[in-house]
């Protein structure tokens, strides 16, 4: 059974704090007794906010023995804004000289796999196997996730078949209601085998999701209710995140 924790913090910047905090121990305990971490970022505003607290900061981490995943992406050109990846890359990637073999986009709309999300899934599938041990996935040290007001995780969104996958590990969502309406996701098959999942909320708007999905909500209508890590899933919030516990 995975340990449950929740984290209150004031605001949101002592949240992105204290998740940075938390991400640098975890990635230094991983390197210390493996040599290597294997990470899966994600997008929104904490998500983001995070790595641009680790660019200012990263304490002892060895960025060239961290693997980097996606959650999720945004299936629009490589140079559009929306991409998670390119938010990523300018908040922290493009800064701490990672080995560029290390990191693992999901392919773009103008990519390989041309404007076709479902191959860009296919892609991501094979991707992830030939960086396991088991054929299927990487070790994921830590899973990070942000969260939407209405619940949704990576591009799982509630009462959607990609939210149901019970077998795929990734998958294309074609028709999300938040816009990009195209995007690539792993799903909850996915996220469930990380060995710690973290959930990094901010906003009373988010607050209503936060405590449904605590209180174990069916993962239908709030996919945060579905995530957790092999070892330990994290709840990290702000007071107004946490206002409805
Ligand atoms: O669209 C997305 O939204 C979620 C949550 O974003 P936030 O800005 O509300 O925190 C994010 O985690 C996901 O990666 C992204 O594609």
């Amino acid at each position: 059974m995975s340990e449950v924790v929740v984290e209150r913090y004031a605001d949101t910047e002592a949240l992105v704090a204290a998740a940075a905090r938390r991400f640098i121990a975890a990635v230094e305990q991983a390197q210390a007794k493996r040599g290597s971490a294997s990470v899966v970022l994600t997008g929104g505003g904490t998500g983001i906010g995070l790595l641009k607290a680790l660019r200012e900061d990263s304490g002892s981490i060895d960025w060239h023995q961290v693997d980097i995943y996606w959650g999720d992406e945004r299936f629009v050109p490589a140079a559009d804004p929306e991409r998670n990846d390119l938010q990523a890359r300018e908040a922290l990637l493009d800064h701490i000289g990672i080995d560029p073999s290390r990191v693992h986009p999901m392919a773009a709309s103008d990519g390989d796999f041309g404007d076709d999300p479902e191959a860009a899934a296919r892609n991501y599938v094979d991707v992830l196997a030939a960086n396991s041990t088991d054929g299927q996935l990487p070790a994921f040290d830590i899973h990070l996730l942000g969260m939407g007001g209405e619940g949704h995780i990576n591009s799982l969104f509630p009462d959607t078949d990609a939210v149901r996958e019970t077998a795929k590990l990734v998958v294309a969502v074609t028709d999300s209601p938040k816009p990009p309406p195209t995007r690539i996701t792993l799903t909850l098959p996915a996220v469930r085998r990380s060995k710690q999942v973290w959930l990094i909320v901010s906003g009373a708007a988010k607050a209503d999701a936060v405590a449904a999905a605590i209180g174990g909500a069916d993962p239908v209508d709030i996919p945060s209710a579905g995530a957790s890590g092999v070892e330990k899933t994290v709840w990290l919030l702000d007071e107004a995140a946490a206002s409805a516990l």
